[in-house]
């Protein structure tokens, strides 16, 4: 089962309000980031949940295990369904975090780790100092973030086949760089099609540009709804 989480990425909140009253909570989670949590914090993700929404807080924390884990436990008490951090913090860090949410038992967040950013290719990978393949740098921060206890990975729906492989069904993938057509990525590079990413077996993936700064966001939203739920 593949669902869709909306990047409602928006310079004000009038527009992505205006947006999220016109869709059905059964037909997608919605997922804040740095944007518009940077400008309207706590209050949006309260203002989506009192719309019966799912909320991934996207604030990919990468800090020191300490900070990180404070900052995971604030997520946790404003009642997000998914939080994440970056994998490469490290796996000291990463278990402070899943530690962070013992407290919250069932009611803890789905804690993801990000592995290789979508808008990353090889030669990115090389200037930062990474020899690896992308893929085997990919696989080997999921494979850490596994064996700390995370309930899944941030990654490209193009590592999905191998990390399902080595990792197992239900290590949980949420895969950004999903395009409609490969005419127009923007600043993605890892790009794949919705149907694409339903067929290589991703949980969740996120939509935003081609969603939100479409003329008709919620046409779209639907033909690609109806697309991967035939
Ligand atoms: O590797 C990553 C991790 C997070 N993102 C976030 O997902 C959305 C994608 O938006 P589009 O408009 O569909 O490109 C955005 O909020 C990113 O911050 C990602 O793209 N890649």
């Amino acid at each position: 089962m593949t669902d869709i989480i909306i990047a409602l990425d928006y310079e004000n909140d009038t527009d992505a309000l205006a947006l999220v009253d016109k869709i059905d909570p059964n037909m997608a989670k919605l997922k804040v980031g740095k944007e518009m949590f940077t400008r309207y914090g706590p209050s949006l993700v309260q203002q989506l949940h009192s719309r019966e929404f799912k909320v991934f807080l996207d604030l990919k924390f990468h800090d020191i295990p300490n900070t990180v884990a404070k900052a995971i436990k604030a997520s946790a008490d404003l009642g997000v369904w998914m939080v994440n951090v970056h994998s490469s913090g490290g796996e000291k860090m990463m278990t402070a975090a899943k530690e962070a949410l013992h407290a919250y038992g069932k009611d803890a967040p789905l804690l993801i780790g990000v592995t290789v950013l979508t808008s990353l290719q090889q030669e990115d990978l090389t200037l930062v100092g990474i020899t690896n393949r992308l893929l085997d740098h990919t696989l080997s921060l999921a494979e850490l973030a596994q064996k700390v206890g995370l309930d899944g990975v941030v990654c490209s729906a193009q590592e999905a086949q191998n990390i399902k492989n080595k990792l197992g069904q239900n290590f949980r993938l949420v895969t950004p760089g999903i395009r409609l057509s490969m005419d127009n990525s923007d600043d993605q590079k890892r790009v794949v099609t919705p149907l694409k990413a339903k067929e290589l077996g991703v949980d969740h993936m996120v939509i935003g540009r081609p969603i939100t700064q479409s003329d008709n966001p919620i046409s779209v939203l639907e033909e690609i709804y109806h697309s991967i739920n035939n």
